[in-house]
This record gives structure tokens, C-alpha cells and sequence, in this order.
């Protein structure tokens, strides 16, 4: 059971592929509840190969190290339209009335050639990788093989979540199979510079709270603590503490509204506090762009009207993007005519990620 005030609990997801009945049930009761909870878990004992995660961790950490010059030559708002490559720090704000958020991050997804249908057809998110050059980062080889190896891996394992989650809801185990073939999925590293000793305490984000879009997002943390998920019956924020080898595994919006708002996907916020940078890679599986989105079984009652309307995969999680840019952008404005920064008090929460 996860309780009131709970931090999300560490699952072995190696009893979904034991063959152990006994086990897998369990596995599948307690995502369940955890999913009614507050829709936050994390994983050990999935396939991603730690050495896999370790070396994405160490090129999250060498890309960032560029210079600023060389990763806006990446910038994601200016270099193409896809949403691929560098996003400069305090580009976002999630939460309405904080300051622009502490964090960079650099987006990647599937490799999808200009000749796709995916990328002719505008598809979210859809087209080829921004990447730095190899005189800029030496064995860019190598952090493009270990990207694309690594996002693949984790996209795998969403599917095997899914699986999960079907049972959970007393569904075939293969339910989710046609939303999950032809995903659309985007990760993105991230860092956490050190927050400045004289930032404003109350306003300080690295990342403000906020709910994710898509369908499940499965999260690589470093060592470095700052994630924090929020509970409603207690008003408090709870740490998601760094698990070596485990992802941090929460439902976003989609599923939410999928399931009739039987599952929850919760605020979240990232303050880094630790004196120390932070480093942390989400993985966010949005599904089959064209895939329509509507109530799924056994998530009313008989007879009952359905909360929402069908919906295609890509609208429901376009539908939240324009919101956080457009804060960031308006508070710029903002700050620019008044001539300065941080006027504003914390006010509500957005509801938006990527
Ligand atoms: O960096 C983290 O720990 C969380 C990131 C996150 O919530 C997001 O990118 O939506
Ligand atoms: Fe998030």
C-alpha cells in the first residue's frame, strides 16, 4: 500500500518478465496503487544495462560543458522547427509567477529523416537530431551511438510499462500495443547549474511544478537530490530520492485523461539546493501521433457519460507546449518593461512539460 506522505515507492520490475505469477501480480497491484496514488513509482531491475545509463550520464554532462556558442549553433527555437536540439537556460516557466527556471536541456529524439512520413507530415516532435560536430565535441560518434542506444532501450522498456498498465486496469497485457507501434517519444538531458546562494528562495526553480503531457515519462537521475513530488493529502512536497540504476517511472497527462481521471499524473518541481550541479535525463513516451484517445475500459462506471472527448495522441500533448514557452516569454517582457527581474509571487501551478 502506498499511504498519505509516502515518497513513491522502489519496484523490482523484474518480476514482469520472472514468470513468476505470484510475483508479477504483485508487481501489477502495486503499480496500481500506485498509479491511483499520486502516479509515481520507480523501477529497479528493468533491462536498460546500468553501463548504458552510466554512459549517457557522462555525455549529458560533457554536452553541457560546451560553450554557450556552440550549443545555440543547436538552438531548438531557431535551428529547425522540430523541436530537436538546445534549449538555453530559463527558457521555461512552469509554474506561474516564479522566475524563469534554472535549467538547460538539449533534446533528442527518434532519428526521422526528412524523406519519413512523420516529418512531411509535421508530426509532433518529428525529424533529424540536432548534434554538435565533431571538431566542437570529440567522439560525438560515440554520444550519438549511446544516445540513440539508450533512447531506444528506455522506449522498449515504456512499452513493457504499458503492458503493466494494461493488467493493472484488468486489460490484455497486448491492450496498448497498437498505440505503441509508430510512438512518437523525446528525451531530453538536463542540468541544474548550482542555484546562486542570492537567488530568491520562494521564486527559485529549477524546474517549476508542473504535471507532464504525454502518456508516461520514465526519468534517469544522477546522484544529485532535487526532485520533488507533491502530496495533496499532507501539502507537502516529497523527495524523490536518487536510486542507483532506477527510473523514475510517472504517469502524464494523456494516461489521466485516458483513464477518465481514474490515474493521476502529479505536480512535480526540481529545486536544487545540493550546491552541486544536477544532472537528469526524462524520457517522455507521447505514443502514436494519430491514435485516438478515448475513455478506456473499466474506467466508469456502467453507463456513466465519459470526463472527455476523443482526442488524437498528438493534440493532447500539443495542447499544453504553447502554455510554459508563452509564460517564459511574457515574464521576459514583463521584467523588460519594468526593468527588472523577479517581480511576481508564486501563484498557482502550470500544467505543462514536454
Ligand atoms: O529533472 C527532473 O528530475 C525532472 C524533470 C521533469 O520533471 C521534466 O522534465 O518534466
Ligand atoms: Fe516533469
Amino acid at each position: 500500500m502506498v499511504n498519505a506522505g509516502d515518497a513513491p515507492p522502489i519496484l523490482d520490475f523484474s518480476a514482469f518478465y520472472s514468470g513468476d505469477a505470484h510475483a508479477k501480480q504483485k508487481l501489477v497491484d502495486d503499480v496500481r496503487n500506485c498509479c491511483l496514488h499520486n502516479g509515481f513509482f520507480q523501477i529497479t531491475g528493468h533491462p536498460v544495462p546500468s553501463e548504458l545509463q552510466r554512459r549517457i550520464m557522462h555525455w549529458n554532462k560533457k554536452f553541457f560543458n560546451l560553450s554557450l556558442e556552440e550549443k545555440m549553433k543547436m538552438d531548438k527555437g531557431t535551428s529547425n522547427s522540430w523541436n530537436r536540439g538546445y534549449e538555453l537556460l530559463k527558457s521555461q516557466i512552469l509554474e506561474e509567477g516564479t522566475l524563469p527556471e534554472l535549467k538547460e536541456g538539449y533534446y533528442i529524439g527518434d532519428e526521422i529523416p526528412k524523406t519519413h512520413p512523420y516529418f512531411i507530415n509535421k508530426k509532433l516532435n518529428s525529424g533529424p537530431n540536432m548534434w554538435p560536430s565533431a571538431s566542437v565535441l570529440p567522439g560525438v560518434e560515440d554520444f550519438k551511438a549511446t544516445a540513440m542506444a539508450y533512447y531506444h532501450q528506455v522506449v522498449a522498456l515504456a512499452k513493457d510499462i504499458l503492458k503493466v498498465l494494461a493488467l493493472t486496469l484488468d486489460l490484455e497485457e497486448s491492450w496498448f500495443d497498437e498505440f505503441t507501434t509508430g510512438a512518437i517519444a523525446t528525451m531530453r538531458l538536463l542540468h541544474y547549474p548550482t542555484q546562486p546562494a542570492d537567488s530568491p528562495e520562494k521564486l527559485t526553480r529549477g524546474i517549476g511544478a508542473h504535471t507532464d503531457f504525454g502518456t508516461i515519462t520514465l526519468l534517469l537521475q544522477d546522484t544529485v537530490p532535487g526532485l520533488q513530488v507533491y502530496d495533496y493529502a499532507t501539502k507537502e512536497w516529497l523527495d524523490v530520492a536518487p536510486t542507483e540504476g532506477a527510473f523514475v517511472v510517472n504517469l502524464g497527462n494523456l494516461m489521466m485523461r485516458w483513464s477518465n481521471d481514474k490515474y493521476v499524473s502529479n505536480l512535480h518541481r526540481v529545486i536544487n539546493v545540493s550546491g552541486r550541479e544536477r544532472y537528469s535525463i526524462p524520457v517522455f513516451f507521447s505514443g502514436n501521433p494519430d491514435f485516438v484517445v478515448e475513455c478506456l475500459p473499466n474506467c466508469r462506471k456502467e453507463g456513466e457519460v465519459p470526463k472527455y472527448g476523443p482526442i488524437t495522441a498528438e493534440q493532447a500533448v500539443l495542447g499544453g507546449y504553447a502554455d510554459s514557452y508563452g509564460r517564459a516569454e511574457r515574464f521576459k517582457k514583463d521584467a523588460e518593461g519594468k526593468g527588472k527581474e523577479g517581480q511576481g509571487v508564486v501563484a498557482g501551478v502550470g500544467v505543462a512539460a514536454t
